[in-house]
C-alpha cells in the first residue's frame, strides 16, 4: 500500500492524516493542540508537527502541509524568528492595511495588483505594522514565510531553501495572483527593505524531500487545501466553520473585487479561490459554552430547546474585531435581553449569530460570482454540533451537504502529496454525504441584519 501524509497546521491545532494513496482511505490520524492567541511563537507549530506527524512520516512516501493563511513568520538572516508570528486573526494591522491600499492607488487598484483588497489579515499589513511599531525587529527581518512554508521547511532535509505555492502566496499581499508571480517590490515596501521570499512550487510537483527521502509537495493555505480535499467543483460553495468562518468557491478565472468583500485567492491547483472570511466563528460557541458553564453537547441541547429568534435575543459576534464586515475595532453587541431571557435563548442566539454571519459571507460570495450555488457544503470543527447541523439550512435558507466529520484540509494536503508522488491528481471519492434540510427562518437574519446595519461605521478603506 502506498501511503501519503497530509498535515493541517491550523490555528488551533496540527492534524495529520496518513492516507492510502490509491483511494483516499484514512489509515491513521493524530492531532496536537497549538497555543491560543493571535500572536504565537511559530516554533510551537514545529513541535506540534513533530508530535502529530512525526510518528506517521516514516510510513509515508510523500508529505504535504496545509496551514492557516496569512500568518507572518518573520525570520532573521540565520532563519530564526525575529518575533512571534502575527496570525490572520490579529487585527492590530488594520490601519497599515489602509496605508498599503492608498499607496497602491485605492481599493480597486489594490485588487487589480494582488487579487484582493488588503485587510489586517494579510501578511503585508503585518509587515508594515512591524516596520512602523517595532523598527528594531523590522531591521532584522531577512525573510518572511507563511505558517505552512515554515512547517514544510522544518520537515525538509537540512539546508533546503524555503518553498511555498501560489494558493498560500496569494494571501500575502505581495503576490500578483492573476499572473502567479511574486511582487518583491510590494514586500520590500511593506517592511522597508528587500527581503527573501520562498521559492514557488508548481501544483502537482514536489518542492523538496525530507532527510529520509520522503517527497514534500508545495503545500497550500488551509482553504485551498480544503477545496482540494473536498473535490470542490465549479458551482459548489464550501462553508467552513473552524476558528475562521469561510465561504469559498472554485473559479477558472481570477477575481479582483474592489469592494473588498471577496478576496481573490489562487487555489492549490491551477484555478482560483474567491473567498469570504470571518474572524469570529467556532469560538463564538466556545465562549458561549464557557459563559453558560456547559460543554458543546449541552450547548446544542439548550439551543434546540429555544424557539427560532431566541425570544428576541440577538447579537453581533464580532468579539475579536471582524474582517467581514471590515470592522477591525468592533466588539460584541447583544440586544433584546429581558428579565424573561433564558439560558436556552442565550445558547440559541449564539448559533443564530454564527450562522447569520456565515449566511452574510455566502451571500457576498454569491453576489460576486454571480451564480446561485449548485451545492453548499459544510465542514470544520463546529459542524460536530447538532445545533449547527439543525440550524444551518434554516438560516442559510438552502439545503446544506454535510460530508462525514473529518479533516478535509489535511485530506487535501494528502491529495497534493499523492499528486506530487504519482504525477496525477488522484480521484478520491468523497465518503457518503448527508443533505440537511429545514424550513428557512428569514426573521432571524432580518433581526441580525438590522443590528449589523445600525452599528455600521464607515471603514477607512
Ligand atoms: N461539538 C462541537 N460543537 C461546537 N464546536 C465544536 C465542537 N467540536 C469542536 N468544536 C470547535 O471547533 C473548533 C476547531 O475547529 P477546526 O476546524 O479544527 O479549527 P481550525 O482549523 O481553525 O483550528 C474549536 O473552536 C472547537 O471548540
Ligand atoms: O484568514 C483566513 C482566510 O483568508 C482563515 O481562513 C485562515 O486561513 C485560518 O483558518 P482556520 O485555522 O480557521 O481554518
Amino acid at each position: 500500500m502506498t501511503l501519503v501524509l497530509g498535515v493541517d497546521s491550523s490555528t488551533q491545532s496540527t492534524k495529520a492524516l496518513l492516507i492510502d494513496a490509491a483511494d483516499g482511505t484514512v489509515v491513521e490520524q493524530r492531532s496536537t493542540p497549538h497555543p491560543a492567541g493571535t500572536e504565537v511563537d511559530p516554533r510551537a507549530w514545529l513541535a506540534a508537527f513533530d508530535e502529530a506527524a512525526g510518528p506517521l512520516l516514516e510510513r509515508a512516501e510523500a508529505l504535504s502541509v496545509g496551514g492557516q493563511q496569512h500568518g507572518m513568520v518573520a525570520l532573521d538572516a540565520a532563519g530564526e524568528p525575529v518575533r512571534d508570528a502575527l496570525l490572520w486573526n490579529d487585527t492590530r494591522s488594520a490601519e497599515e492595511a489602509g496605508d498599503l491600499i492608498e499607496e497602491l492607488g485605492g481599493p480597486q487598484a489594490c485588487a487589480d495588483a494582488i487579487g484582493s483588497v488588503m485587510v489586517a489579515s494579510f501578511t503585508a499589513s503585518k509587515l508594515r505594522w512591524v516596520r512602523d511599531h517595532e523598527p528594531d525587529h523590522a531591521a532584522r527581518v531577512a525573510q518572511v514565510l507563511l505558517p505552512h512554508d515554515y512547517v514544510s521547511r522544518h520537515a525538509a532535509a537540512p539546508g533546503t531553501a524555503p518553498f511555498t505555492d501560489r494558493g498560500d502566496a496569494s494571501g500575502t499581499g505581495y503576490f500578483a495572483t492573476s499572473t502567479g508571480e511574486w511582487r518583491p517590490d510590494l514586500a520590500a515596501s511593506a517592511i522597508g527593505h528587500e527581503i527573501a521570499l520562498p521559492r514557488l512550487v508548481e501544483p502537482g510537483t514536489a518542492g523538496a524531500e525530507t532527510a529520509a527521502g520522503v517527497l514534500i509537495a508545495g503545500g497550500s493555505g488551509d482553504n485551498a487545501a480544503a477545496a482540494l480535499g473536498m473535490g470542490l467543483e465549479t458551482g459548489d460553495v464550501l462553508v467552513s466553520i473552524g476558528t475562521s468562518g469561510v465561504a469559498s468557491a472554485i473559479s477558472a478565472v481570477p477575481v479582483a473585487d474592489g469592494s473588498g468583500a471577496v478576496t481573490g485567492f489562487a487555489d492549490a491547483a491551477h484555478g482560483f479561490l474567491p473567498l469570504v472570511a470571518t474572524v469570529n466563528a467556532a469560538q463564538i460557541l466556545d465562549l458561549q459554552a464557557r459563559w453558560l458553564g456547559v460543554d458543546h453537547a449541552e450547548l446544542a441541547e439548550l439551543a434546540l430547546a429555544a424557539p427560532a429568534r431566541s425570544n428576541g435575543v440577538s447579537f453581533l459576534p464580532y468579539y475579536g474585531g471582524e474582517r467581514t464586515p471590515n470592522r477591525p475595532d468592533a466588539t460584541g453587541v447583544w440586544t433584546g435581553l429581558t428579565p424573561r431571557t433564558t439560558r436556552e435563548d442565550l445558547a440559541r442566539a449564539a448559533f443564530e449569530a454564527l450562522l447569520c454571519s456565515l449566511a452574510d459571507a455566502v451571500d457576498l460570495l454569491v453576489k460576486a460570482t454571480g451564480a446561485e450555488p449548485r451545492r453548499i457544503l459544510m465542514v470544520g470543527g463546529a459542524t460536530r454540533s447538532a445545533a449547527v447541523r439543525a440550524l444551518a439550512p434554516a438560516i442559510l435558507g438552502r439545503p446544506v451537504v454535510l460530508p462525514p466529520s473529518g479533516e478535509y484540509v489535511a485530506r487535501g494536503a494528502a491529495r497534493q502529496a499523492a499528486w506530487a508522488l504519482t504525477g496525477e491528481l488522484p480521484d478520491w471519492p468523497l465518503p457518503d454525504t448527508e443533505t440537511l434540510e429545514a424550513d428557512p427562518t428569514p426573521g432571524v437574519r432580518d433581526a441580525y441584519a438590522a443590528l449589523r446595519d445600525s452599528t455600521k461605521r464607515e471603514a477607512r478603506a
